[in-house]
């Protein structure tokens, strides 16, 4: 008998439903998974969604949580679209446990009811009440038991607990027995049962068992994207056969040969929407059931503009249970916790040690055909740094032999009348290019690496202007100091990239990992905002920022001694917003990506254009000029230009290379935190 055939039971009215899903359509890029979708869960009713593996079941469900956005048709959930502000679903009123566990596994038992609690709002008395409850009853370890070293099954059900935790009026629950013993599967059953005798909680299961699904009041039998029947288990047997899973492979088998005939339907005759195959049915329709009934008109939904404003603002409670459970998180991370101080003051302790520092023990030959000791040339000789310059006295063809040979770095002559033409040369006005030859000090340098070679060339300088005295005198340095060197230059920009692509890196980690755990989802489902979400993870990660950036100045300014005239405060705050603007950029990677491999890929790949072109190694002005406009756009040039006017030359906020670091870092990271917030819910 043809389900169209009869006559549709009457429609329930909107309140008397728990969910009403009419023409639900949703695609993944071209791949078409729920099509013209009707489903109808009657309040105080267990619904039972069954389908074979990639029907669409988990799709639905987060279209019905809200988790995913439809792209056609309209769904309500106890009475209002998921979503609508001022309407907990997602939130207090609906329970969910998904398919994946998304569970912490560094939460204890009660740390995870206790985290879920905080987010419903949930008193400490009530957790707790219901946390003992739901160990009992699901047969849970003590609840101080860490979630990660649970057996599967165990997880599951503290899964489920966490799902129940509320006493929410709707439960939706992707397979929640799936690992389950069969006693405990039948005691979840009778407990379900038994919430939606009260007619005020109604539960939406879906299950792979599915003779199970008999204890449902209805049963919907989903097939690619479309629900083939919908109704009391019973009246889907009587129709079909003696068993659930009979019933439904023979659904199964009605669905495709009216799909083939689909097929072989003459491409003239298009079918027009609603029209049957070849009894006038219509394809949207359950093969049984009570489908959609007659076309109902959709209440119009509005609310308060008060309301929709409440919607929006973050809620504290939220941030702060997100921020708990970061610090817990971290608590049993300690090793993790560890590294993250840790990192970046190894990172600046060994910038301070290998960079910027004079080279060392660099050998040069020297050919001195003076031979007086008395010579011009061995007292210059004698004034070179010895620290730097190891001199080793070599005849003309051994110093270029060894050169040649990559020995030394330079080779240093003398000719042999050199002290009396570099006195012929300081005395009389004109001289002969011969005397000017004999009298100079001639230097043939490898310049393969240019920093040795420059040291070497102002070595030899120095020596030769502490003899002879300079006709340069430099007065003290109005900033800086005459000993400052590449170090010197190089550590603000240094400390701020290092504090902001830790930052980068560590959040878009973590960030990928909740979101593809789906613990970021469960969380949204339980009434987390994006908003809230972002907010608390800077929160979090300020702290952590904080306490690295104490560790990274004691370094910097006690041990290493990096000169510091300005206002700490001001280098404080530069650094930890460098730090949370890092952050901010993390997010908004995690947020548009979704494995921790490309995340980490898109990090490193912007890390070192960055890190070249914001003149944090080397001037900005030795940037070619098309590439300098970018440079200036960039979030570390103005800063690190910033901190280094308030480390060496003291400035404050009155100087606008100060105030414009400030404004340049402050800009980047509201446009990244609008990004990151902007993009996840997009991608919700
Ligand atoms: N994020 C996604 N991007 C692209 N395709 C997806 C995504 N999620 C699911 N799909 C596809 O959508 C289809 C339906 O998946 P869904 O998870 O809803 O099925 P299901 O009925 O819940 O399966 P199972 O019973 O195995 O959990 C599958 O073909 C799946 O590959």
């Amino acid at each position: 008998m043809k389900a169209d055939q009869e006559a549709p039971p009457p429609s329930p009215g909107l309140e008397d439903l728990a969910i009403r899903c009419r023409e639900v359509c949703r695609s993944y890029g071209k791949l078409k998974v729920l099509s013209n979708l009707n489903l109808t869960v009657p309040q105080g009713h267990i619904y039972g969604l069954l389908g074979p593996s990639g029907c669409g079941k988990t799709t639905l469900l987060k279209c019905i949580l809200g988790t995913l956005k439809i792209s056609r048709g309209h769904i309500s959930v106890l009475g209002k679209p998921p979503a609508f502000p001022g309407h907990q679903v997602p939130g207090r009123m609906v329970g969910y446990m998904p398919q994946d566990l998304a569970l912490y596994n560094e939460f204890s038992i009660s740390d995870t009811l206790t985290f879920f609690g905080r987010i419903h709002g949930l008193s400490s008395t009530d957790t707790q009440a219901r946390m003992d409850f739901l160990v009992d009853f699901l047969d849970l370890p003590h609840n101080s038991s860490l979630v990660g070293k649970l057996s599967g099954g165990q997880k599951r059900r503290v899964s489920l607990g966490a799902a129940l935790l509320q006493n929410p009026q709707l439960l939706i629950l992707d397979e929640p027995t799936v690992g389950v013993d069969p006693v405990l599967r039948a005691k979840i059953w009778q407990h379900l049962v038994e919430i939606v005798k009260t007619g005020k909680v109604s539960v939406v299961i879906t299950t792979h068992y599915i003779e199970e699904a008999r204890q449902a009041n209805v049963v919907g039998l989903m097939r690619n994207g479309r629900m083939l029947a919908e109704g009391e288990p019973e009246t889907l047997m009587k129709q079909n056969s003696a068993t659930l899973e009979k019933a439904f492979l023979q659904l199964c088998e009605t669905s495709d040969q009216v799909g083939s005939k689909h097929s072989t339907y003459p491409q003239g005759g298009v079918l027009e929407s609603g029209q049957s195959l070849e009894s006038g049915r219509d394809e949207s329709l359950p093969i049984l059931g009570a489908g959609s009934g007659p076309v109902e008109e959709l209440p119009k939904y509005s609310a308060d503009w008060k309301v929709r404003v409440r919607h929006v603002m973050p809620k504290w409670r939220n941030i702060a249970a997100l921020i708990i459970k970061t610090t817990v998180r971290m608590k049993r991370m300690p090793g993790s916790l560890f590294f993250q101080f840790l990192l970046p003051v190894m990172q600046i302790s060994l910038m301070c040690l290998c960079i910027g520092g004079d080279p060392k023990g660099i050998q040069v030959a020297v050919v001195n055909n003076e031979t007086s000791s008395s010579s011009f040339s061995q007292s210059l000789l004698s004034f070179l740094d010895n620290s730097s310059v190891q001199q080793v006295n070599l005849s003309h063809a051994e110093a270029f032999a060894g050169a040649y040979n990559g020995e030394y770095w330079a080779v240093i002559g003398f000719g042999n009348n050199f002290t009396s033409y570099l006195t012929k040369r300081m005395i009389q006005r004109q001289v002969s290019k011969e005397v000017v030859d004999g009298g100079s000090v001639h230097v043939w340098l490898d310049l393969t690496n240019r920093q040795i070679a420059l040291m070497l060339q102002k070595k030899i300088k120095d020596a030769f202007e502490v003899h002879q005295s300079s006709l340069f005198f430099f007065e003290e340095p109005i900033y800086g100091s005459m000993n400052s060197d590449f170090t010197t230059f190089v550590t603000p920009g240094a400390v701020l990239s290092i504090t902001f692509y830790l930052a980068v890196g560590l959040t878009a980690l973590s960030f990928v990992i909740e979101r593809k755990e789906g613990l970021m989802e469960r969380c949204w489902v339980s009434g987390v905002s994006s908003m809230e979400t972002v907010l608390a993870y800077l929160i979090s990660q300020l702290i952590i920022i904080s306490v690295q950036i104490i560790l990274l100045l004691i370094l910097m300014l006690l041990v290493f001694k990096i000169p510091n005239e300005g206002n700490l405060m001001l280098v404080i705050a530069l650094i930890v917003l460098q730090g949370i603007t890092g952050t901010s950029f993390g997010l908004v990677i995690s947020s548009a990506i979704d494995d921790e491999q490309n995340a980490t890929q898109a990090a490193l790949g912007i890390f070192y254009p960055n890190l070249i072109v914001s003149g944090i190694i080397w001037p900005v002005e030795c940037i070619p000029y098309p590439l300098r406009y970018i440079s200036l756009a960039l979030p570390q040039t103005y800063a690190s230009e910033a901190l280094r006017c308030i480390m060496y030359r003291g400035w404050g906020l009155s100087r606008m290379i100060v105030w414009r670091g400030f404004v340049v870092t402050l800009g980047w990271n509201t446009f990244f935190v609008i990004l990151a917030i902007v993009i996840l819910k997009l991608r919700m």
